[in-house]
């Protein structure tokens, strides 16, 4: 067999293989650890995974020596907001002053004032400043990541937003799950009618399933925004016509949201960091992911993090996300994530692996395809600058990527010198 590419002298390897559902409780813990392999590619997929010595003499048409790197598959980002116009750095000093966020949001500001830029943005600028967001991503190690709209909150800048979304998935490597989030705050204009906001939302739900814009539909159950019950009825509609759906959950106060992911059979509840103990131990007896976004939580100066540990003691499967979006959590930076999670969330670096790989994968209903590397699946992979797993979690806020396999190519090559 010629192989298009064969990595060679991996040092620790992490294939994350044989979960064939999320990865729950105790069992986050138990991670495998290969020494000495090699992997052949072919076509794009993992064709095999040997030791080094046995691909040593294997033909090939490019051959990277990892020279005792650690190598893992590449990683999965399950919650994003990579697509909107304008910044908003004018809100650190707000916040600076103790403005809270959903202060910032009642008066007009946070995500209503990203809602104003992404209006006025052509389908082209939003197109051009999201893979600008993409690459970065990539040059982070992630080679799938989950993308929402909701700076648009009407038909016209939702659908733009949505289309973006697609066309950055056809035209690039990086694989994009895209989540319709039009009920991600309440426009100005519907500040006494949020039923018939929600009602329009719905209504072009229909045509976001025909041109197939999104697979999740999202809704942001929150104080002040939506309530627990008005978010039950509307992903129920969702469900009924074929979405699968998602919550933003107790993010800043617990509402109940986290009972009612469960509940609707979401793939996942996401924040969660005021989940009670009833949506704890809810979330323990389903496969309901818990999306967890430590980088939110500091970036909004809170002092409490969502209960990771309870979560994974219990027996729920807990992934990790960026939550990248240009107010509450402006970094595309995974592996920050990743050490915000051993120091704030208190999970180990086993447990992490888990979180950023395979459980991230089936919170976007990707299990079967990413988050793993295993003969026979794409070859998605990331060589990294480190001797050992444990390594990246504690070394914090750089890139250790040397270099990302995406579809059996080499897209990022960073090389060894940092
Ligand atoms: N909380 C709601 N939505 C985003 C923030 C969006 C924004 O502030 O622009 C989140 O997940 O944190
Ligand atoms: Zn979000």
């Amino acid at each position: 067999m010629q192989y298009d590419l064969v990595i060679k002298n991996i040092g620790q390897l992490l294939t994350m293989e044989n979960a064939t559902g999320p990865v729950k409780g105790k069992q986050m813990k138990e991670l495998t650890v290969h020494e000495g392999k090699a992997i052949g590619i072919k076509d794009g997929k993992t064709s095999i995974i040997a030791d080094s010595k046995d691909l040593e003499q294997a033909e090939a048409h490019h051959v990277i020596d990892a020279q005792g790197r650690l190598v893992t598959p590449g990683l999965v980002d399950p919650h994003t907001h990579f697509v909107f116009g304008g910044s908003r750095e004018n809100e650190l000093a707000l916040k600076q002053q103790g403005v809270p966020y959903l202060e910032i949001l009642k008066q007009g500001g946070g995500i209503l004032s990203t809602v104003r830029e992404t209006h006025k943005a052509t389908e082209k600028e939003l197109y051009e400043k999201a893979l600008f967001h993409l690459n970065r991503m990539m040059s982070y190690g992630v080679t799938t990541v989950e993308g929402k709209s909701g700076y648009g909150l009407n038909r016209e800048t939702e659908l733009k937003q949505l289309r973006v979304m697609k066309s950055l998935n056809e035209k690039n490597q990086i694989d994009i799950v895209s989540t319709f989030l039009g009920a991600h705050a309440i426009p100005p204009e519907y500040k006494d009618n949020k039923a018939a906001f929600l009602e329009e939302m719905t209504v072009i739900l229909d045509e976001i399933k025909e041109e197939e814009l999104a697979e999740f539909v999202d809704i942001f159950c929150e104080t002040g925004v939506f309530s627990v019950e008005e978010s039950k009825q509307y992903l129920q509609k969702a469900k009924e016509k074929g979405f699968d759906v998602k919550i933003h959950a107790d993010e800043i106060d617990p509402l109940g949201g986290t009972e009612l992911a469960v509940d609707l059979g979401a793939a996942s509840g996401d924040h969660l960091v005021g989940a009670s103990k009833e949506g704890i131990s809810d979330l323990a007896g389903s496969n309901t992911v818990a999306v967890l976004l430590p980088g939110t939580t500091f970036y909004l100066g809170k002092d409490s993090y969502a209960r990771a540990r309870k979560m994974i003691d219990e027996g729920a499967a807990v992934a990790l996300a960026t939550d990248f979006n240009p107010g509450s959590s402006p970094t595309e930076n995974l592996q920050l994530i990743m050490s915000l999670a051993a120091l704030k969330l208190k999970m180990t670096p086993e447990e992490i692996w888990h979180a950023v790989t395979v459980n991230a994968a089936y919170a976007i209903n990707r299990g079967e395809t990413a988050g793993q590397i295993a003969e026979g699946r794409k070859a998605d992979i990331v060589i990294w600058n480190a001797p050992n797993y444990l390594y990246i979690p504690y070394h914090y806020g750089v890139n250790h990527v040397h270099t990302v396999v995406k579809n059996g190519n080499p897209v990022v090559e960073r090389g060894g010198k940092g």
